[in-house]
């Protein structure tokens, strides 16, 4: 509740209004009793004319309930959608600031979830709070006090109904609460599954894993299922068990009245408001029951969107460093790293440094640490030791913005977003014109496909980027890191799915349009490095050897041995 209450001041008008919609649509509920007493005991004393005049209060008194009770759930949806956007709001600007670390200890799908599905378990608290829970005490004392005034003699009536609601509710929303609390974690789990399976279409069908993943499914929506239908024979134990207690109540009621309407014949008109405030109060209960296990679930959300809205951002970039045009210089000093979380280092004591407009081709086998090198210029992650600068500032003092304008990073994995190719590009140059991107499209080689659209770059790109090819995606990204004119601009294997003519053609355009920016060129191919000034070699996270190609091959056994299986391989190296 304290995470709440500071996003409900925004609609205090809202809040006094849903209590007294509230307020009003309860009190007409405890009053229509009354007045069909009344109806009764007229009936009973033959004074038709009262009925008329009481009808219509009757009447009136249900249209003030039933226009309290709309304006309510008004009142208590525009507040809880209200909280639930602005908490959703906050809690996206905070995965925002967010270090890529930080996202993948929580993990993107986990971070949904907690952005959709936690967030409208809130919502429908703060809902349950405005439109039930403050007419559950109202409803209770009022029932109570009324029931007592109008048959005071049948006070051990109400007692033991009570005391069997309440034991009847906590025999069965104890367990059920825990199996909601449980719920929430199987429909994560089912979700992803669901997700990743869609998500990876292709591998399933070409291994032919439909079977393999429906039975993985079912695993888990079994799960789901089996609390599914415990809550479900819980449900269906309870309701008979509350009508058992509100009919023996009854029956014992109406019994007693019978015994004694002869000597006092008024009990007749006030056992109909009796009974109708021994279910009143039975209802409050119930309720009262249901709430609980609602706000336990919904605790289970706050707590969840807590943890994210407290997690500080493992990397930030200081406030006050002033904004500059970085060069294209890079140093790495002693820099060693181990992922956030891992106990293995992957990248031990790397010292280098690369003068502006340099190329610099990296290679090593799988797994020795090229992209970390790369993440670690674009400033994705710090170094666990030692340094990084860029046009000689340590990235730990540079100003975000100088750092996202000097540096292009095109990684491995080609991601464009939904949207256009123009809104695409326009991430690596906010304000670029039709000539940026026609310049940048033809660098990358992109040019080629794009303006055969009709629509140029106003072409649609569909979720996941579903309605392009590999290749394609890459040259679009490549596109998108090339239109700024960086000072400096990493290509992490980011030519992998192109041809090796189109693979020259862009290195020959980066060369000749891009002279002066530095380039980082990752590659498994050696072929695709051939002609940088320096090629840095990796091994197991050490930089093993720099150099030309040429001085590599006399001097770095680990390039010669790459070059060798690349050439036996018969992979074209162009000498
Ligand atoms: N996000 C991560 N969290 C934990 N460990 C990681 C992460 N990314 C990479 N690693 C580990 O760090 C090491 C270096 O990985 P890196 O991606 O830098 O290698 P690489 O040389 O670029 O490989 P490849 O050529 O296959 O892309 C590997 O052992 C890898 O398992």
């Amino acid at each position: 509740m304290k995470f709440i209450l500071p996003y409900l001041k925004k609609y205090k008008k809202d809040i006094v209004w849903a209590c007294l919609t509230i307020s009003l649509a309860a009190i007409a509920s405890l009053w229509q009793p009354k007045l069909l007493q009344q109806v009764v005991q007229a009936i009973a004393d033959d004074k038709m004319g009262q009925i008329s005049s009481l009808g219509v209060e009757l009447i009136v008194i249900a249209l003030v309930g039933l226009v309290a009770g709309a304006l309510n759930t008004m009142f208590a949806a525009r507040i809880a959608m209200g909280v639930a956007a602005d908490i959703r709001l906050n809690e996206y600007q905070k995965i925002q600031q967010f270090s890529y670390g930080n996202i993948e200890q929580f993990s993107a799908g986990n971070l949904v979830v907690r952005l959709t599905n936690d967030v409208q378990q809130v919502q429908n608290m703060v809902m349950a709070i405005f439109q039930t829970v403050l007419r559950i005490p109202i409803i209770f004392i009022g029932a109570l006090v009324l029931a007592l005034m109008t048959l005071p003699n049948l006070w051990w009536v109400i007692l033991v109904m009570v005391i069997l609601v309440i034991a009847i509710s906590a025999g069965v929303f104890k367990p059920m609460g825990k199996f909601f609390g449980k719920i929430q974690g199987l429909i994560d789990k089912t979700n992803n599954l669901a997700k990743e399976n869609l998500q990876g279409a292709r591998v399933v069908k070409s291994f032919n894993q439909s079977e393999q993943e429906a039975k993985r499914f079912n695993v888990a929506a079994d799960s789901l299922n089996t609390i599914n239908i415990k809550i479900g024979y819980l449900f269906g134990l309870l309701m008979p068990a509350f009508m058992l207690v509100g009919q023996l109540a009854i029956a014992v009621s109406v019994w007693y009245v019978g015994s004694h309407v002869v000597a006092d014949p008024k009990m007749l008109g006030g056992l109909t408001s009796f009974v109708n405030y021994l279910m009143q109060i039975m209802i409050a209960i119930v309720n009262g029951g249901f709430m609980m296990t609602f706000a336990a679930r919904a605790f289970v959300s706050v707590g969840r969107i807590e943890e994210v809205m407290q997690t500080q951002p493992d990397l930030t970039f200081k406030k006050d460093a002033p904004a500059v045009k970085l060069a294209g210089s890079v140093a790495f000093k002693q820099v060693s790293f181990t992922y956030p979380g891992d106990s293995q280092e992957v990248l031990h004591d790397i010292s280098f440094s690369v003068d502006p407009g340099e190329m610099i081709g990296i290679v090593g086998a799988t797994g020795s640490g090229k992209s970390t090198v790369a993440q670690l210029i674009a400033r994705l992650f710090d170094p666990s030791k030692g340094s990084v600068e860029v046009g000689g500032v340590d990235l730990r003092d540079v100003n975000e913005q100088s750092l996202r304008q000097a540096v292009a990073y095109v990684q491995q994995r080609a991601m464009l977003f939904s949207g256009t190719i123009a809104d695409n590009l326009r991430q690596g140059k906010r304000d670029a014109k039709l000539a940026d991107m026609r310049k940048a499209g033809s660098i990358a080689q992109a040019a080629e496909f794009v303006e055969k659209y009709p629509d140029s770059y106003e072409h649609q790109v569909e979720e996941r980027s579903a309605n392009f090819s590999g290749g394609q995606k890459q040259r679009l990204s490549i596109a998108r890191g090339v239109i700024g004119q960086p000072a400096i601009l990493i290509l992490d294997d980011s030519t992998s799915a192109l041809d090796a003519q189109s693979e020259k053609r862009v290195q020959a355009a980066l060369a000749t349009d891009l002279p002066r920016t530095t380039k980082f060129i990752i590659a498994e191919k050696i072929s695709s490095v051939i002609k940088a000034d320096r090629i840095f070699v990796m091994a197991d996270g050490h930089l093993v050897a720099e150099g030309s190609h040429h001085a590599l091959l006399k001097t770095s056994p680990v390039y010669q041995e790459i070059y060798n299986t690349q050439k036996a391989q018969e992979v074209d190296v162009d000498d």
